[in-house]
């Protein structure tokens, strides 16, 4: 089932020049698309304008068939568009708990079983519970960004650069636990990451955008056998 669809959208920071244009994507509920291409091409502008962080230029998005309000945060993360970002945005000085605690409108047992159930995907961080979130680790950072993220409920989890900062043995780790979440819970994923390889092997699909258009897509395990299809789509001499 279609829980994501983008149709003619335009993104960018002005309106003459969008460096996202005409994009048509389409995600399917428990399905993890790995978004990748060269810096530039426009990854992080697309998925901060579905999150409504940036207003949006043209197209529509809907989200499990409902039209999503363009440049409003509340009616995305409404709709079920959640973003981590690649800075992660967690608030330093609190601990790791009570940035588990503001994001979501729980409260009491509710709130406790929330809380539970998104570290149950990240055992590690219960140990980190009264840490402040600046003096975690980079791979507890993404841990928390990402656990924060779950407990907005999301349809389609948008993550910006997870490996950012991270060893690629930490970014081994956390990966799975994406797989976990759209299995389990049939959140759509679209994850933009740089360790083209770890992703292909948890994506079900890859996506290349290349100046702003899809310049390759196809699925993940047949993409894994041929790295250099994405290397010539990233050059622009893609093959069909
Ligand atoms: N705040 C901004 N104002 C104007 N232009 C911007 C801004 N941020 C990014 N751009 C431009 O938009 C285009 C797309 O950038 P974007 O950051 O979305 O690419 P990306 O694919 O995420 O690459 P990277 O991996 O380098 O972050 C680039 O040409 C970039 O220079």
């Amino acid at each position: 089932m279609t829980v994501l669809e983008c149709h003619g959208l335009d993104a960018g920071y002005s309106r003459g020049n969008p460096c996202v244009h005409g994009l048509e994507l389409s995600v399917d509920a428990g399905e993890i698309v790995a978004l990748l291409g060269p810096n530039g091409a426009g990854k992080t502008t697309l998925l901060t304008t579905l999150a409504g962080l940036l207003p949006r230029l043209g197209g529509e998005v809907t989200v499990a068939g409902q039209s999503v309000r363009p440049g409003d945060a509340r009616a995305a993360v409404r709709a079920g568009l959640v973003l981590v970002p690649d800075d992660r945005a967690l608030f330093r000085r609190l601990t790791t708990r009570q940035n588990l605690h503001l994001a979501t409108r729980l409260r009491g047992r509710a709130r406790a079983e929330a809380v539970d159930n998104v570290l149950g995907h990240f055992p590690s961080l219960t140990k980190r519970l009264t840490v402040s979130a600046g003096d975690l680790s980079g791979g507890e950072q993404q841990m928390l960004a990402i656990a924060r993220a779950l407990l907005q409920n999301p349809k389609v989890l948008l993550i910006d650069e997870l490996s950012m900062g991270l060893a690629p043995i930490v970014v081994e780790t956390i990966l799975p636990v994406l797989r976990q979440v759209a299995d389990a819970d049939r959140t759509a994923v679209v994850l933009v990451e740089q360790h083209v390889r770890l992703a292909l092997e948890i994506a079900d699909r890859a996506v290349v955008l290349v100046h702003g258009e899809v310049g390759l897509e196809d699925s993940a395990a047949v993409l894994s056998t041929d790295i250099e299809r994405i290397e010539e789509a990233y050059l622009g001499t893609a093959r069909a």
